[in-house]
């Protein structure tokens, strides 16, 4: 979400949310005078002069405050006449309604009461004297008559009323969660329900508005209340769908950022090695880290040269090749064949560095934190160019490969399942053409190996021990034949690929053939000559727009100069290489001294390829 977003957004929210605060305070003041325990028929102003407790007692609310004048005060009783000495006189009421009886206005002390400390002390005696006054009626002055209808132990009941009519009203709006319509007319049933109540019951009756009905008036706060609680769950609902919305359109943007940061990421790492993306993706929030220069250092890397010393040559812009169009097409061809085979996990530790022209740089064990481990700094990589072998196919050789003496080894193959393995070890007999078809012609063992590591075991054994063998067919169990055809030998003359081989050696850990992964192929009829070199480089990062990582040192000047001048169809090594190499059971042939430009007089080797006869 942009900034501008984010704003247009606060401030909508802003608005919104600022919208219910008069609902709010109406709700509130509603609330308020809903919960004050008011008697129907009662003015606010009536209940500030009295009110008496449901025993009778009389209490006087706001009472004190009244300013002093002439009260005068008339009591009403059910049953009997309350005469001026303060002796109640029997009377019977009309049946069904509330009589008043009024005081004869002989006793001179009720009469007139100047004094409001005298009025309240006379309504207390009352009160306490005469457990049957219900009424007391209350003058001002004689002409307007004020009458406070205290009835006593009733009005708690009515009031009960009131609020549980609000508080269920309250309780549908607060905790039902169902649509705004659904709860309007929840709320508007429970308020009928109470009218209905208050219309049938007997109870209220004494109290009455003389210009209302009371069943109006208590209906009445509650309707307002129902309205405001409607346009405040309209508003809720509102907001609700709004945020809804928002969260909706949120995700998208989340989704799509997490996209783009993706192809970011995917990008970036096309252009650089893995773990460099990865520095410069966790730390592009800060600019500082960007601004610096990323670099490494390692002690020992292997670095190598692949050209195609005859491109420039073979390049021409002519017709036939639709203007250089088909000579960029094989190039385009041969580097992507390259770029696809390091893409697979068992080259993860061979890094693409560049292309430049037709020469293909590749340099192996640029993993940052390897010389922190015990022995680190010994361990070095080395990329060979060495020949396929016929009748392997890409699938065939993740699951296991030999090399060219024979040696098993196992590409994914550990990582297949444990289960029943067969084992077919052929010899090859006939002629060549028929191995390229048949593969195989005498079996001489089946094993049933239900362990890789066994059957690895085994493989291996083979291969030391009979350099005459030809294929191996290995079935994963008796039905469905994976075969695995090694054709050992004939290598050279069926080799029409070139697969690219990662070497990796240590002084301690000795990994010689096993680590052979023949895999990728290149058209033979295409000549190339490589060179290699190892030792310590430096790596790192240059450019702000278009980043390139590369690796600068003696090293890569040398690794360079041994591909340049090289014998086409060669891999030429420096002297020290090839110390590391021999030693490690290759065979390596002195070239000579050559003259190398800038380094003087060095002694190169060529590697012996299992395809070469030097
Ligand atoms: N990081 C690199 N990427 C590509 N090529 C490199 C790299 N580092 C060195 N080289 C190549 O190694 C070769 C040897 O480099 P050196 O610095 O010794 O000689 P130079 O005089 O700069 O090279 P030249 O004479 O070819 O112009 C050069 O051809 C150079 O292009």
């Amino acid at each position: 979400m942009g900034a501008k977003e984010l704003l247009h957004f606060s401030s909508w929210s802003i608005i919104l949310y600022a919208s219910y605060i008069p609902t709010l305070l109406a709700v509130s003041i509603l609330a308020v005078i809903c919960w004050i325990p008011s008697r129907t028929g009662l003015s606010e102003s009536d209940t500030d002069y009295i009110t008496s407790d449901a025993n009778g007692s009389a209490s006087g609310g706001e009472f004190n405050s009244v300013v002093s004048g002439n009260y005068y005060l008339r009591i009403d009783c059910r049953h009997r006449n309350f005469d001026g000495d303060n002796t109640l006189l029997p009377y019977t009421p009309p049946p069904g309604g509330f009589i008043k009886c009024t005081r004869a206005p002989a006793s001179p002390q009720y009469q007139s009461l100047s004094d409001v400390e005298v009025l309240w002390q006379a309504l207390n005696e009352t009160f306490t004297h005469s457990s049957n006054v219900s009424t007391v009626l209350f003058y001002r002055n004689r002409t307007s008559e004020m009458d406070i209808n205290m009835s006593l132990g009733v009005s708690d009941i009515f009031s009960t009323y009131m609020e549980s009519s609000i508080l269920t009203v309250a309780i549908v709006f607060i905790f039902l969660r169902v649509g705004f319509l659904v709860k309007l007319v929840s709320m508007v049933c429970v308020v009928l329900l109470h009218f209905v109540v208050y219309s049938v019951q007997n109870l209220f009756f004494p109290y009455r508005y003389d210009d209302l009905p009371y069943q109006l008036t208590t209906w009445f706060p509650i309707l307002i209340l129902i309205i405001l609680f409607h346009i405040l769950d309209r508003q809720m609902e509102f907001t609700a769908r709004t945020d809804f919305l928002w969260q909706a359109k949120l995700k998208v943007e989340q989704d799509d950022v997490e996209t783009m940061r993706g192809i970011n990421k995917i990008l970036l790492e096309n252009i650089l090695p893995a773990h460099v993306a990865q520095h410069f993706l966790h730390s592009s929030s800060s600019s500082r880290v960007t601004q610096d220069l990323y670099h490494e250092r390692y002690n020992c890397i292997g670095v190598m040269f692949a050209s195609i010393p005859n491109y420039k040559e073979f390049y021409d812009e002519n017709d036939v090749n639709k203007q250089g169009l088909e000579c960029l097409r094989l190039l385009n061809e041969i580097i992507c064949d390259f770029d696809k085979l390091l893409l697979k996990p068992k080259f993860s530790s061979i890094e693409k560095i560049k292309t430049i022209g037709s020469t293909y740089m590749l340099a192996s064990g640029l993993r940052p934190g390897l010389e922190d481990q015990p022995g680190g700094s010994n361990v070095f990589h080395l990329i060979l160019w060495i020949p396929s072998r016929t009748g392997l196919s890409e699938s065939d050789t993740d699951y296991i490969t030999s090399d060219a003496n024979g040696s098993a080894s196992g590409g994914e193959f550990n990582s297949v399942v444990s289960g029943n393995y067969y084992l077919r070890i052929g010899i090859f007999v006939t002629t060549v053409v028929i191995v390229a078809v048949c593969s195989y012609v005498t079996l001489v063992d089946v094993q049933e190996l239900q362990d890789v590591e066994v059957l690895w075991q085994a493989l291996n054994e083979t291969f030391t021990h009979s350099s005459n063998v030809s294929t191996v067919l290995f079935y994963r169990n008796r039905t469905s034949e994976m075969d695995i055809n090694m054709s050992l030998g004939v290598s050279d003359i069926f080799s029409e690929h070139y697969h690219l081989a990662i070497l990796p050696l240590a002084s301690n850990i000795f990994l010689p053939r096993q680590s052979w992964r023949p895999a990728f192929r290149i058209h033979r009829s295409v000549p190339k000559q490589r060179g290699l070199n190892h030792g310590p480089v430096i790596a790192g990062v240059i450019g702000a727009q278009k980043p390139q990582y590369d690796i600068w040192s003696n090293t890569v000047n040398v690794a360079s100069r041994m591909d340049s001048c090289g014998v086409v169809g060669r891999l030429q090594v420096t002297e020290d290489t090839a110390k590391i190499l021999m030693a490690s059971g290759y065979d390596c042939k002195c070239r000579g001294q050559i003259f190398v430009k800038g380094k003087g007089t060095l002694t190169t080797y060529f590697v012996k390829m299992p395809y070469e006869s030097i």
